[in-house]
C-alpha cells in the first residue's frame, strides 16, 4: 500500500539534483578496474547451514540422504548479508570469454550429474560462445529440435537431481521457450547440455522453462526442486513502476520506523529520494492532486504507464496546459460510468517522474545504463549483480526539444529511426568504452576517480539494487527453482550522481549490436549456470560458495543465513520466528573499507575458515529455532549488510504489502508482455 501522500511529497526527494555524488572511491591505483571488483560480498560469517529442514518434499532423490561437505572443503560463510567490497587486482573484462578457472576449483565438492560443473568455463563454452555470435541477432532462431535424435550421454545430459528420463520416449531432458527474447541462446545452451526443446508448453516434464511471458499454468504445475523456472511469479513488486515505487515507499516508511539512529550519527541507509526521482502516482486521487498542484513549468515530468516499457505510452509535460489536459484525462477515466462498469478496460495506471534534465553526455548524446539483477535461486536466495552496456540516443541532446527519440534511450525508440540501421553501433556502448569515456572527459575536470564507472558507479548501482531486493525480498514468491533476470536502468546526471529509473522483467537479450554480442551471451550463460549450480546445490543441501560458474556476476546477497525450517508451506519464504535481534543485526554496520588483499572479479570463495570451534568439514545442523540463532557468537558485526536495518522489519508484524494495487490486473501484465526491453 502507498503511503498517504501528504501536503507536501510522499517521499521527501531532493529538489537538488546538483548534489555529485558522494560516494566512497576507490583508491587511485593508477591500474584499468574491471567489471565486478567492487562488489557487494558475502560477509565471512560463520556457516549456519538450514537446509535440510526445508527441503521441498518432491524429487529429493540423493537430496534426502544427509550430506555434509567433503572432508576439507572450505565452509563458506552462509549469513545473509552483504557489504562492500573493493577489489584490486587484475581486470576480468566483460568479453565472450571466460576466465581461467582458480584452483579453488579443483577442491570444490562435485555433483555428479549437472552437466555444468564440467562445462562452466570450458573450452567447450567457449566454442558455444564463438557459435552464438555467428547466430542471427535479432531474428531468433528456430529451434533445431530433432525429435529423433538419440539421447546424448554426455555428463551434461544427465537428468537434474529427481529427474528421469520420459518413460515413454526415453528422451530428455526437456527444455521449453516461450517467446524469441533471448531464445537461440538459451537454446544453445541448453543443447549443448544434451537437452531437448520440447514446442510443448502443456508438458510437464520440462526440466528448464523460460518464458518471456509469466502464465499461471506455469506456476501452479511448477514442481519445486524439480524443475527451474524462468521468472519470480510476482515480479512486478519490483519490475512495474508503481510496484517499484511503492515497495521502495514501504521500505523507507519501515526502516525510518525501526531505525533510530543516534544524533550525530549518520544513518547508513539509502534513502528513495538519493537515487530514485521523485515520483507520484496518478491512479490515486489524493496523489495526484499533490502532484497538479506542485507543478510548475521549471521543472520538467515524464509521464510512464506502469507495466509498460520500450517507452510506450511515455512522453513528457513541461507547460500548465500539458499538465491540466493530463490532470482532465485521468480525472475523466476515473470518472466514466464505463471504466465503472468494466474495470478491466481502464487504462493502465501510470506515474509522473520528475525528468532529469541535465543527463550527463556521451558525445552529446543522453545514454542511461543497463545493468542486471539475477536472483539465481530463490531457496535460499542467491542474488547477483550483473554489468550490462550503455545505452544512447541517435541524436544529440536538446532538453527543449520535443522529438521524444532525443530523451529515451530505448533501443526501440532508436530504432524508429531511419539512421538506426546505419548508426546502430553507436547505440550501444561496453561498460569499457563508458569508463574510458569518463576518465578521458571528466576525470580530471570532475575530479573523479579513475575508473569511476568500475568502481563509485558500479558500488553505488549495487547498493541501490540491494536496496531494492531487501525492499521485496520477503514479499516474493519463492521456490526452489525459481530464477529471474531483471534489467536494471540507471541515469548519470552531469553531477555523476545515479538515478534508478526502472527495473525490467524479461530484459532485452537480443544481440543486434556487436556489444551486445559480447555481453548478452554471457550474462544468459552464466544466469543459467549460477541457476543450475544453485539449485543443485540447494537440493543437496550444500553450501553454495564457491560457485563454480561465478564469473562476471557479483553477489549482492546470500540468503543461506535465512533460511529457517521450511516447516510446511512452501509457497512463502520462510519466516523465522519472531526473535530478539542480535547486535549485528540490529544496527545499521558501516560498509567496511576497502580491502586491498581481496580478490578481483566477481568470484571470491568465503574464507577458508570456520567458525570458532567447528571443524571445517562438520556438516552443517538446523540451527535450533531462539533469540540464539541469529546472535551465534562467530558472527561479526563488521560484516553485516548496510541495507541489513531491513531485517529488523522482515520478521515483524505484518506489514501492508507494498505490491501494484488491483489496477494492475493480470490484463496489464498480458498486455505489457514484451519480447524484453
Ligand atoms: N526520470 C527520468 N529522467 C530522465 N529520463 C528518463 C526518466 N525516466 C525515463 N527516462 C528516459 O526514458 C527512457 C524510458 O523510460 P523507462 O525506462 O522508465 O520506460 P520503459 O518504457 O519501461 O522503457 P524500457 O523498459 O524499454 O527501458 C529511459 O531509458 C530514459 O532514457
Ligand atoms: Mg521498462
Ligand atoms: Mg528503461
Amino acid at each position: 500500500m502507498a503511503s498517504r501522500p501528504r501536503a507536501t511529497r510522499p517521499h521527501g526527494h531532493h529538489r537538488d539534483e546538483n548534489q555529485p555524488q558522494t560516494e566512497a572511491t576507490a583508491r587511485n591505483t593508477g591500474k584499468r578496474i574491471s567489471p565486478g571488483r567492487v562488489g557487494l560480498n558475502m560477509c565471512p560469517v560463520k556457516g549456519l547451514g538450514l537446509r535440510a529442514a526445508r527441503r521441498p518434499g518432491r524429487g529429493l532423490g540423493a537430496a534426502s540422504s544427509p550430506r555434509g561437505p567433503r572432508p576439507g572443503a572450505p565452509i563458506p560463510a552462509t549469513c545473509s548479508c552483504t557489504r562492500f567490497i573493493y577489489y584490486r587486482g587484475q581486470p576480468t573484462r566483460i568479453s565472450s570469454k571466460r576466465p581461467r578457472r582458480s584452483r579453488i576449483q579443483r577442491c570444490h565438492v562435485r555433483a555428479p550429474g549437472w552437466a555444468h560443473e564440467r562445462q562452466m568455463g570450458s573450452s567447450g563454452e567457449e566454442g558455444l560462445q564463438a557459435q552464438l555470435s555467428q547466430l542471427d541477432q535479432d531474428a531468433e532462431l528456430t529451434e533445431n529440435v530433432d525429435a529423433d535424435r538419440p539421447p546424448v550421454v554426455l555428463l551434461e545430459g544427465l537428468p537434474l537431481e529427481g529427474d528421469k528420463q520420459s518413460p515413454s520416449t526415453g528422451q530428455g531432458p526437456f527444455f521449453y521457450i516461450g517467446g524469441t527474447n533471448g531464445a537461440s541462446i538459451i537454446s544453445s545452451y541448453c543443447e549443448s547440455k544434451g537437452w531437448q526443446r520440447t514446442q510443448d508448453n502443456r508438458r510437464e516434464d520440462y526440466k528448464l522453462k523460460w518464458c518471456e511471458i509469466k502464465c499461471k499454468e506455469s506456476y501452479i504445475n511448477f514442481r519445486e526442486g524439480q524443475q527451474l523456472l524462468f521468472q519470480l511469479p510476482n515480479n512486478k513488486l519490483l519490475t512495474t513502476k508503481i510496484g517499484l515505487l511503492s515497495a521502495l515507499r514501504e521500505h523507507a516508511r519501515i526502516v525510518n520506523k525501526s531505525i533510530k539512529t543516534p544524533p550525530g550519527t549518520q544513518a547508513k541507509i539509502l534513502k528513495m529520494d538519493e537515487f530514485f526521482p521523485e515520483t507520484y502516482r496518478l491512479d490515486i486521487r489524493e496523489e495526484r492532486q499533490v502532484f497538479f498542484t506542485l507543478f510548475d513549468e521549471t521543472q520538467i515530468w515524464i509521464c510512464k504507464p506502469t507495466a509498460s516499457n520500450q517507452g510506450k505510452g511515455i512522453f513528457l509535460i513541461r507547460t500548465q496546459e500539458e499538465a491540466a489536459t493530463l490532470q482532465a484525462k485521468t480525472q475523466s477515466i476515473e470518472d466514466d460510468p464505463l471504466y465503472r462498469k468494466t474495470p478491466f478496460r481502464v487504462p493502465q495506471a501510470r506515474v509522473v517522474q520528475r525528468y532529469i534534465q541535465n543527463p550527463l553526455l556521451l558525445e552529446g548524446k543522453k545514454f542511461d545504463v543497463r545493468s542486471y539483477l539475477l536472483v539465481a535461486c530463490a531457496m535460499p536466495y542467491m542474488v547477483f549483480f550483473g554489468h550490462g552496456y550503455a545505452r544512447l540516443t541517435l541524436s544529440l541532446y536538446d532538453p527543449h526539444s520535443s522529438d521524444l527519440s532525443g530523451h529515451l534511450t530505448n533501443q526501440f525508440m532508436q530504432k524508429k529511426s531511419p539512421l538506426y540501421v546505419m548508426l546502430k553501433e553507436d547505440t550501444v556502448w561496453s561498460m569499457d568504452r563508458l569508463n574510458c569515456y569518463i576518465n578521458d572527459k571528466f576525470r580530471k575536470t570532475k575530479g573523479l576517480p579513475r575508473d569511476w564507472v568500475f568502481t563509485t558507479f558500479t558500488k553505488r548501482m549495487q547498493q541501490i539494487m540491494a536496496h531494492c531486493f531487501l525492499a521485496v525480498k520477503s514479499k516474493l514468491e519463492c521456490k526452489l527453482g525459481y530464477f529471474d533476470l531483471i534489467g536494471c536502468d540507471f541515469l548519470i546526471d552531469e553531477n555523476f550522481k545515479v538515478w534508478l529509473l526502472e527495473m525490467n522483467s524479461n530484459p532485452a537479450l537480443h544481440t543486434n549490436c556487436e556489444v551486445l554480442k559480447e555481453v548478452i551471451p554471457g550474462v544468459v550463460m552464466e544466469t543459467l549456470d549460477l541457476a543450475l549450480e544453485t539449485f543443485q546445490k540447494s537440493l543437496r543441501n550444500q553450501k553454495m560458495l564457491p560457485l563454480l560458474s561465478q564469473h562476471r556476476f557479483v553477489l549482492l546477497h546470500n540468503g543461506e543465513g535465512d533460511l529457517w525450517p521450511r516447516l510446511g508451506s512452501s509457497r512463502t519464504f520462510p519466516r523465522r520466528p519472531q526473535a530478539p535481534r542480535s547486535a549485528c543485526e540490529g544496527a545499521p554496520s558501516t560498509p567496511p573499507a576497502p580491502r586491498a588483499a581481496d580478490r578481483p572479479g566477481a568470484r571470491r570463495p568465503a574464507p577458508l575458515r570456520g567458525a570458532p570451534g567447528r571443524p571445517l568439514s562438520s556438516p552443517r545442523r538446523p540451527r535450533p529455532p531462539g533469540p540464539s540463532s541469529s546472535s551465534s557468537p562467530g558472527r561479526e558485526p563488521a560484516a553485516l549488510d548496510a541495507e541489513r536495518p531491513q531485517t529488523g522489519c522482515r520478521d515483524s508484524a505484518p506489514e501492508p504489502s507494498p505490491g501494484p494495487p488491483e489496477e494492475e490486473r493480470e490484463e496489464e501484465q498480458r498486455r505489457s508482455s514484451h519480447r524484453g526491453s
